[in-house]
């Protein structure tokens, strides 16, 4: 329940500053940038291949909005007010994030939540009533390796703390622009629930939302889950499947964005003795393979479209350091985008790789995987394989520039909000009740069989402690 203010009227009634403005958006081929609730399920497990559901939306045309081929867009009308009658507006804006544990005692639960969610273990439909146990198993085996992680960076995730911040901010921002919202917070997998966030939404009575969830690329596993949750709380509430919403999905391209990482970047590389001998490592956190080849994840082309994005900015501020992508934080048995960061460091180091600055490319916050992997983990491993000189690049965080540019596409987003069907989207109950007994019955049966082999257990239990 993270309203940062409860004032949300604005003070005229009305959303102001928007009615027959332009803005300008750069062009991006693999990012609609933000969509109407409508189509949220579009990234369920179960839907189409991202990249079709993708090419869907790119074709629709967002109220308020229309695209010229060049990926602009004009504001042409405000559905928010009429030219007879203001309609007085409560405008909120909902960060999404993942969450964290605040305490040891929490990973193991945290974990839990994690693990349970079916865009992070995406088990066929058949062993999905499995989702639930598999989840306890592996939140109960990888939790002491969790717990580690977390007792070295003090004890919890600061994800909470920053995003709180993060929050404040950019609400401060938006009233800069004369804009008055009341900004939640809704996590994946830990306090403050998504859930709880749309509830105090709903007291609220917010009458237009704009959702801002906190990951720079779209990824099934983050972004995907996220809306998922909020999709299928939206469509059972008769207020909320009526509330005009508009969805940010990724923001990777945005100027404001590039920028600030290039930035950062700069002003670390300065504190090298040369500057421009240091290899850039962009470090991202993976997902597996299979996200991106079967189920369509725009993920890796999101990520490798944003480096070359930073890059082209550093590049025309004279800077252009060799540079690379890797990708960190595996976790299971299964294959994970390549090249691994860990990897990658080794043969770095044993190509005669002397100066290297990280950069933490897929999360705008710390969190255990900059603090204690890349700070901790990493660094050791790097110096350990001949690199002398180490550098890593802090997250954005609410660097001011970065924070404006949150608001500002919040404010582009607005006039696209639209309210979503009430259409059911499951399959399961247009399934034939035999066919999906007889499913079950032999699905039962090869799960257990898989999970009760201790040759599969143990083969667990290596990959993740
Ligand atoms: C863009 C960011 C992230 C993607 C993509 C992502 C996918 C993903 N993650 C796991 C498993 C774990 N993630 C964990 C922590 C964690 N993950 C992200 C971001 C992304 N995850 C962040 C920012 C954090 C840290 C939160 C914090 O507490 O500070 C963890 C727990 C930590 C650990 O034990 O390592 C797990 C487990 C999977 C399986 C996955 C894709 C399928
Ligand atoms: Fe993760």
């Amino acid at each position: 329940m993270e309203a940062v203010s409860t004032s949300s009227i604005l003070p005229h009634g009305k959303v102001s500053g928007l009615n027959h403005r332009s803005f300008n958006q750069k062009s991006s081929m693999s990012c609609p940038q933000t969509r109407s609730f409508k189509s949220a399920h579009c990234y369920s497990s179960e839907g189409l291949k991202g990249s079709q559901l993708l090419n869907s939306i790119e074709k629709r045309n967002p109220v308020g909005q229309t695209f010229s081929s060049a990926g602009a867009y004009t504001y042409v009308g405000s559905a928010v007010e009429s030219p007879t009658h203001a309609v007085e507006e409560k405008v909120g804006v909902l960060l999404l994030n993942l969450g964290g544990p605040e305490t040891l005692h929490d990973v193991q639960p945290f974990l839990f939540n994690l693990f349970a969610d079916p865009d992070i273990i995406r088990l066929p439909r058949l062993f999905q009533f499995l989702q639930r146990p598999l989840a306890q198993l592996i939140s109960v085996i990888r939790a002491p390796k969790s717990k580690e992680g977390y007792a070295a960076i003090g004890g919890g995730s600061p994800l909470r703390k920053i995003t709180d911040e993060q929050a404040h901010a950019i609400k401060a921002a938006l009233e800069a622009k004369n804009m008055h919202v009341n900004v939640y917070v809704g996590m994946r997998y830990w306090y403050p629930f998504t859930e709880e966030a749309i509830e105090q939404i709903k007291k609220d009575k917010i009458t237009r939302l704009v959702v801002l969830p906190l990951y720079p690329q779209f990824s099934i596993s983050t972004t995907g889950s996220s809306i998922r949750v909020l999709e299928s709380i939206f469509r059972e509430d008769a207020y909320l499947s009526r509330l005009p919403v508009s969805i940010i999905q990724c923001w990777y391209q945005r100027q404001g964005y590039i920028n600030s990482m290039a930035d950062l970047i700069e002003e670390e590389l300065q504190i090298f003795s040369k500057p421009k001998e240091v290899m850039i490592f962009f470090s991202a956190h993976g997902v597996p393979v299979s996200y991106v080849e079967d189920a369509g994840d725009p993920y890796r082309d999101q990520m490798e479209e944003c480096i070359y994005l930073i890059m082209q900015e550093l590049k025309a501020r004279g800077i252009s350091n060799k540079h690379t992508l890797a990708y960190q934080s595996r976790v299971g048995p299964v294959q994970w985008l390549k090249p691994y960061t860990d990897e990658v460091l080794v043969e770095l180091g044993q190509k005669g790789v002397k100066s290297l600055l990280a950069v933490p490319v897929s999360f705008v916050s710390e969190h255990i995987e900059t603090l204690e992997e890349i700070d901790m983990e990493y660094k050791h491993l790097a110096l350990e394989s001949g690199i002398e000189n180490w550098g890593r690049v802090p997250a954005l965080g609410c660097t001011s520039s970065f924070i404006t540019d949150l608001a500002d596409a919040v404010i582009e987003a607005l006039p696209a909000a639209k309210a979503m069907t009430t259409q059911s989207t499951s399959k399961e109950f247009n399934m034939d009740p035999v066919n999906y007994a007889i499913k079950m019955f032999f699905g039962s049966i090869l799960a257990f069989v898989l999970l009760l082999s201790p040759k599969m257990i143990s083969k667990f239990k290596n990959q993740l402690f």
